[in-house]
């Protein structure tokens, strides 16, 4: 691919101690699609996630957005790149609400100080966190403590929160994690439209198969570190050595949820 790449992922490993959990995967992220990561229990996928997302410093290789090194770009900058994430384990405000949340995420773009984002959001900030809210479904609870969401409702605050700095590139870790079936197909309706909508790429690491099958345009399968397969969901779905790496010993989970 050319080296103006939206995403480019080159040769990323990471070592921790003397395991080597991510081994020179590399691979493209068309903008205005939607990627997925894929693999077995322990494949390295998080921990590439972590990479892209500059949670982690790989050991070596490249990660670059819009062309620019991201590895040498400090986390907290991220936002005003136009990269925004999603957590595994929310990472919520539980005591705030959920408006509070979406307000807070506006701010990692530089909206406003915290205090006065809580306090005196202007007018335009605040149609846009309820905007966000509205396309999440999550309007008519925008005055209840986070924490009195269900684990699903949470994860919808969350994504509202991350489309609050208006990103380019979101990552999310999991997204379906835990859902239920409804919950699941809200979530595939909603990610199809941020893409075609509002141009939004999307980078997921997921387990759940059914989301990943309708909703990608191109899936990166990773096993034991390595990238071991690539391709659109039919060709992944029939390709032998992902069929295998899910079969495997010790890949219950994958399995379970392929
Ligand atoms: N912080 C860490 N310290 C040491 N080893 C780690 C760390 N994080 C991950 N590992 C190891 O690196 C390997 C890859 O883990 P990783 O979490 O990236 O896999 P994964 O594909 O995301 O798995 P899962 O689907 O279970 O989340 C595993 O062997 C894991 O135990």
């Amino acid at each position: 691919m050319n080296a103006t790449a939206f995403l480019d992922v080159r040769d990323v490993s990471v070592v921790f101690g003397g395991l080597k959990a991510v081994n020179g995967p590399s691979f493209q992220v068309e903008q205005g699609r939607i990627h997925a990561l894929i693999g077995p229990n322990g494949a390295g996928k998080s921990t590439t996630f972590n990479c892209i997302s500059r949670f982690y410093t790989p050991t070596s290789g490249s990660v670059s957005f819009e062309g620019r090194e991201l590895t040498r770009v400090s986390p907290h900058r991220m936002a005003s790149l136009g990269i925004a994430r999603t957590f595994q384990n929310l990472e919520l405000f539980a005591e705030l609400s959920v408006l509070e949340n979406v307000l807070l995420g506006t701010h990692a773009r530089g909206a406003n100080t915290l205090g006065r984002l809580l306090r005196r959001p202007d007018r335009e900030t605040e149609d846009f966190a309820l905007h966000l809210l509205e396309r999440v479904g999550l309007a008519g609870e925008r005055h209840q403590p986070a924490r009195d969401l269900d684990f699903g409702r949470q994860k919808l605050l969350e994504l509202a929160r991350a489309l609050a700095i208006r990103p380019k590139l979101l990552l999310l870790d999991e997204p379906a994690a835990g859902l239920r079936n409804r919950e699941i197909e809200s979530l595939d309706r909603l990610l199809k439209e941020l893409v075609a909508r509002d141009g939004i790429t999307v980078l997921l690491v997921e387990h759940v198969m059914q989301l990943v099958m309708s909703i990608s345009d191109r899936i990166t399968v990773m096993a034991f570190g390595e990238k071991i397969a690539e391709g659109t969901p039919a060709e992944i779905g029939s390709n032998a050595r992902v069929i295998e790496a899910y079969l495997g010993k010790g890949n219950e989970k994958g399995a379970a949820h392929g």
